[in-house]
This record gives C-alpha cells, structure tokens and sequence, in this order.
C-alpha cells in the first residue's frame, strides 16, 4: 500500500528544537506546550522532528523514538504534519526508526544521506534510501539534502530522477543547499502532489521564486509569524515588502548563528531590539 496522495506538506514547517533537562535528558514536559506556542504564537502548523535543529544525529535511538512518540501524541488534532527524521549511519537503526514512526502514526519519513561512509554515486544513495522506505510503504518519504553537514554533494535532481519506481512513497525532498538552480530543477521535475521543502531559511524568498511549496527551518520556532507574512507578500506580488522581511530575518539569524560555522554567539542586546524595532515597523505592530 502506497500512502494516499492528497496531505501535500506546505507552508512552514518549524524544525523542532529537542527540550533538554540542565542533566542533559530528554524534557517531554515541554513538547505540548511548545506544540501550542507554534500554532498560537507563530502560526506555524508543520513539525520535523529529530533533524538538524532538533540534534537527531547526536541522540540514541530511545531518546529519538521518546521524542518522536511525544510529538506525534502532542501534535494530534493539532497540527498538520509531523515529518519524523529517521536518518542515520546505520540502515538498521533507520529503518528501526522508520517503523517506529510508522506505528505512532507520522504523516512522514525523512532520511539523510549517511555522512561517515559517504555514498559514492546517486545509486549507492537510493539503494540506502529504498531500503528505509521499505520497512513502511505508506508513509510519506521524504529525502533530505544538506550538504553542508553531510559532505553529500550528490546533486538532488539527480537523486529524483526516477525515484517514485524505485520508492513509491517518495512525496518529496527537503532541500537545505544553496545551489537553486538544482532547486529549480527538482520543481521542474516533480509532480504537483510532491512537497519540495526549502531549508536554507536566509534565501527562501529565492527559493519561492524558484518554486518551493514550503520551508523546514530552525528560525520559524521564532520568526515564523514574520516568515509567514513574507510568504504572504510574496504570494500577492509585493516583492519589495518580502525582501524586506527576508532581509530582516536574516539579520536576526545572523545574530542568533554569528558568522556561518562558529559557534553560537552571545546575541547583542541592542543590536537585536533595533532589529525587533524595524521588524515591528515593517509589520505594522505596535
Ligand atoms: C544547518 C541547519 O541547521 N540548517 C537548517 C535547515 O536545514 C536551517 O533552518 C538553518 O538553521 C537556518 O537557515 C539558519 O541558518
Ligand atoms: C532545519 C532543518 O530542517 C533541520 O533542523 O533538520
């Protein structure tokens, strides 16, 4: 059984942060309420739980299926989807994780490309990809790709080139590079009931102009109410109000991140309020 086509995932989809203890645990107390502060604060209605942002990499397999349960429980009746990330070095971990995802009813699978033993070729790539895939046929899969963390630089159009023979629940790609015009390729390929995600959050303007139906990314936890008002002007034409936003968010996500690679910086306190400030003025809040 193939998934059902029809629950396309757009819009935005906030990467979800993983609550810790001050011991390191896993905090569950907080997902139901962080569930809440997305819809109500941020307007965002769209999880991807365990990737990235979330550190899916750096915890066990226990901790990423407690994580994945609690999500998935919390966001019930509440949120569109919860897009489980269940990539990891070994298929048997993935595919362990893609069961488990499967049986707490995720509307989806990601999976990224192994990073230690980098697949040589787009064959090698699929051929770990498929495997995942298998274990749950109809869940939604999507692929991820983000180079810059995994040194894959398998180009993603090549990656979709027919993908939905070899992976029938293949419902789209999370695309957390830089190249557009390889973006603007896997649109063009793609058919209407695949979601191409765009995950660089500083150029989703470019991304949308290129054809994405939406974005995964860590600042929409926090800029999502900004993002979507972006997305709004965007949908209406109004390219001078997005680029101000894009231009705004990016100023904040460079005072979050610092400089691309270091680690986190202290955030000045008056360099953010002017940017609150302008970002207030622009939306027209008081
Ligand atoms: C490396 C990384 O975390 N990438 C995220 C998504 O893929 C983005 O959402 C970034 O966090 C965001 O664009 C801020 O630089
Ligand atoms: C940003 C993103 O998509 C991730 O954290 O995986």
């Amino acid at each position: 059984m193939t998934p059902a086509v029809g629950k396309k995932a757009t819009g935005l989809i906030a990467a979800t942060f993983t609550p810790l203890t001050p011991e390191g645990e896993i905090n569950l107390a907080e997902i139901g309420p962080y569930v809440d502060y997305l819809l109500e604060q941020q307007g965002v209605k769209s999880i991807f739980v365990n990737g990235t942002t979330g550190e899916g990499m750096s915890l066990t397999v226990e901790e990423r299926k407690m994580l994945a349960a609690e999500w998935c429980s919390k966001a019930k009746n509440k949120l569109e989807n919860v897009i489980v990330h269940v990539g990891c070095m070994s298929l048997k971990d993935s595919q362990e994780l893609a069961q488990h995802a499967g049986e707490i009813g995720a509307d989806g699978i990601a999976v990224i490309s192994p990073s230690f033993f980098k697949p040589a070729t787009v064959g090698a790539l699929k051929m770990f990809l498929q495997e995942v895939a298998a274990v749950v046929p109809a869940v939604p899969f999507y692929y991820y790709h983000i180079p810059a963390m995994t040194g894959v630089h398998l180009r993603s159009r090549d990656v979709l080139e027919g993908i939905d023979a070899e992976i029938p629940s293949f419902r789209g790609l999370k695309f957390s590079g830089s190249d557009l015009m390889d973006f603007g390729q896997c649109v063009s390929y793609s058919p209407s009931h695949w979601s191409l995600l765009y995950g660089m959050d500083e150029q989703l303007l470019g991304a949308l102009a290129m054809g994405a139906n939406g974005a995964v990314g860590s600042t929409y936890n926090y800029l999502g109410s900004s993002v979507n008002r972006l997305i709004s002007a965007f949908n209406k034409g109004d390219l001078t109000m997005a680029r101000t936003l894009q231009q705004l968010m990016s100023e904040v996500s460079g005072l979050v991140l610092g400089p691309p690679r270091l680690p986190l910086l202290p955030c000045p306190q008056s360099k953010a309020v002017s940017i609150a400030r302008k970002l207030k003025q622009v939306l027209g809040v008081q």
